[in-house]
């Protein structure tokens, strides 16, 4: 559509199945409903609907061939605070506006007018959003792997009621995988042709996606396959990364199914940005990249114990974190940092620059800009850095990447510029890279998905169980680093070590448990991209 003809604006008279008349006007970012007084009624109403909110239109010849007339719809999605539920918060809800487009006798010109409102609606619904990047280009088709098990088993049928019918208002074909074990979908887009697809969406919680992340990862083209849009839909009890992104987005704070239309709706809008990604190496030589997190003590500890009470969904951390401050415990190790602000010659590799092509086949073309191809298959786990999953038995599969330039092997001292934490008896140790931790826990308030930064948290022995809640309380808000707790450390990192003393424990990366024992990581900025608002 020629874009000055767009920004013109459009008027119309339609009427509903109701048969009454409504004049339409469509500017470039609003559609204006009137609905037109009659012979008995004089009164006029007018509803404005902001073009930002509308995922898709469509236009349909009469079925009764004795009706000439076509049919308009178009599908909004504003935020609303649903009046029937008490209490409840404001979130985006469907409405469709329907019309009857009967302005001849001719059934062929009747369509072919609600066809015109419909490019027109579409075009301006879809080149308003501007954005960090790009949109994925359209016509759409994604990827779309569901979890069945992930949450309370209902990710399946949350997807059917909530989100299928959005991908068909806004014209978005997909291909749907329902993961049958662990690592399906992490072999299934290993060996993908990744250009059939515009996005790979998860339908789970943050473990599907980890699995994604790294399957793309573990291929020969890794920087071609990292580069497709990745779409999370909220299924999973913690859902961290679509908080996170509804978080950056702008919109009212959501959770459970909510949430999961507000993470609809922008994998509709398809507006895409950048995310960063850790790399994370084990002492074994493994190496995985971590889009969420790194867990030691405390937050592990919760993470994977509560997992008997999945049934009660986001729940389920409430109770575990009850149930782990009665018998707080101390986790010995040593934790040393590369800060983020320090301006040394090492400084955080991001991907500079990023051009897409929009509407053509061909896949994303970037600059590198810290790191080059002499350096890719190395890294400082090992050069032999074959990455086996330690809960599979399944063969090694060479994980790719960058090397981790900032990284020296973990049987060496960290580099003479790192800061090594004074403390070594800690309650809890977090690195985050992304603001949310679960649906209801805002670990790193500041954190944007493409800022290059690990948010590193601990907090130390001493602090009391009163204080520690206190904490996790404030933690809902984002309000936890600004108690003024003695007992919390936080710093912004490119890279950090942990080695823990304490010859048994947990870590977790992205909420799945990894091998335990010394750890190192660093952040790569904007190495991948992510369908969010
Ligand atoms: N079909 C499947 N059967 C068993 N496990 C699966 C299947 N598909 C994926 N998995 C694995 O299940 C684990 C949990 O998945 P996921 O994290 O997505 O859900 P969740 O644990 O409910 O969500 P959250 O992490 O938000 O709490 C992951 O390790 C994932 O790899």
């Amino acid at each position: 559509m020629d874009p000055a003809a767009a920004a013109l604006p459009m008027r119309g008279e339609f009427t509903s199945s109701s048969r009454f008349r409504y004049a339409l006007l469509l500017t470039d970012r609003e559609l204006v409903v009137q609905k037109l007084g009659t012979a008995r009624r004089k009164s006029e109403t007018v509803t404005v609907m902001d073009l930002q909110d509308c995922i898709g239109c469509r236009a349909r010849g009469a079925e009764d061939g004795a009706d000439t007339s076509a049919s308009l719809a178009v599908y909004f999605y504003p935020v609303r605070t649903r009046w029937a539920r008490l209490c409840s918060s404001p979130a985006r809800r469907r409405l469709e506006h329907r019309f009857r487009v009967a302005v001849s006798s001719d059934s062929r010109i009747n369509l072919e007018e609600a066809e015109r409102w419909s490019r027109a609606i579409r075009y301006r619904a879809y080149h308003r959003t501007g954005g960090v990047c790009a949109d994925v280009r359209r016509p759409r088709r994604f990827l779309v792997l569901i979890n069945p098990h992930s949450g309370k088993g209902q990710a399946l049928t949350l997807f059917s009621n909530h989100v299928q019918h959005m991908l068909q208002e806004a014209d978005i074909t997909y291909t749907l995988q329902v993961t049958e074990r662990q690592n399906h979908a992490r072999e299934l887009v290993r060996e993908a042709d990744l250009s059939q697809w515009d996005a790979v969406v998860v339908m789970s919680g943050d473990g599907l996606l980890f699995e994604v992340v790294n399957g793309l990862m573990e291929r020969e083209d890794w920087e071609e396959a990292i580069q497709t849009p990745l779409g999370v839909l909220p299924g999973g009890s913690g859902n961290a990364l679509a908080a996170s992104i509804n978080y950056y987005s702008g919109s009212q704070p959501v959770s459970g199914e909510d949430l999961l239309v507000s993470c609809g709706f922008m994998l509709c809008k398809g507006l895409v940005s950048h995310l960063d990604l850790t790399s994370v190496c084990l002492a074994s030589n493994q190496r995985l990249f971590s889009f969420l997190s790194l867990a030691w003590g405390f937050v592990a500890d919760v993470d994977i114990e509560s997992e008997k009470y999945r049934h009660v969904g986001a729940a389920r951390f409430t109770m575990g974190t009850i149930v782990r401050l009665t018998s707080l415990r101390v986790y010995k190790g040593k934790l040393a940092y590369l800060p983020a602000e320090e301006p040394h010659s090492h400084s955080s590799p991001t991907m500079s620059s990023v051009s897409f092509n929009n509407g053509s086949n061909s896949s994303s073309v970037y600059l590198r800009n810290s790191y080059n191809q002499n350096q890719l298959l190395h890294n400082s786990c090992n050069s032999n850095n074959a990455y086996k999953p330690n809960w599979t038995n399944e063969p090694p599969v060479t994980m790719q990447g960058p090397r981790d330039s900032l990284l020296v092997p973990l049987d060496q001292p960290v580099p003479a510029h790192w800061t090594v934490v004074k403390e070594e008896d800690f309650v809890l140790v977090m690195a985050v890279y992304q603001s949310h931790l679960a649906e209801d826990l805002i670990a790193a308030p500041a954190s944007r998905p493409d800022d290059g930064v690990i948010h590193l948290m601990y907090v130390k022995a001493g602090i009391s169980r009163r204080a520690l809640l206190r904490l996790f309380l404030a933690m809902e808000k984002g309000a936890h680093l600004s108690t003024n707790c003695p007992f919390v450390g936080y710093v912004k990192v490119q890279a950090f070590r942990l080695e823990p003393f304490s010859p048994t424990g947990t870590i977790t990366v992205d909420g799945e448990v990894v091998e335990y024992g010394p750890v190192q990581a660093q952040i790569y900025g904007r190495l991948a991209r992510i369908v969010s608002g």
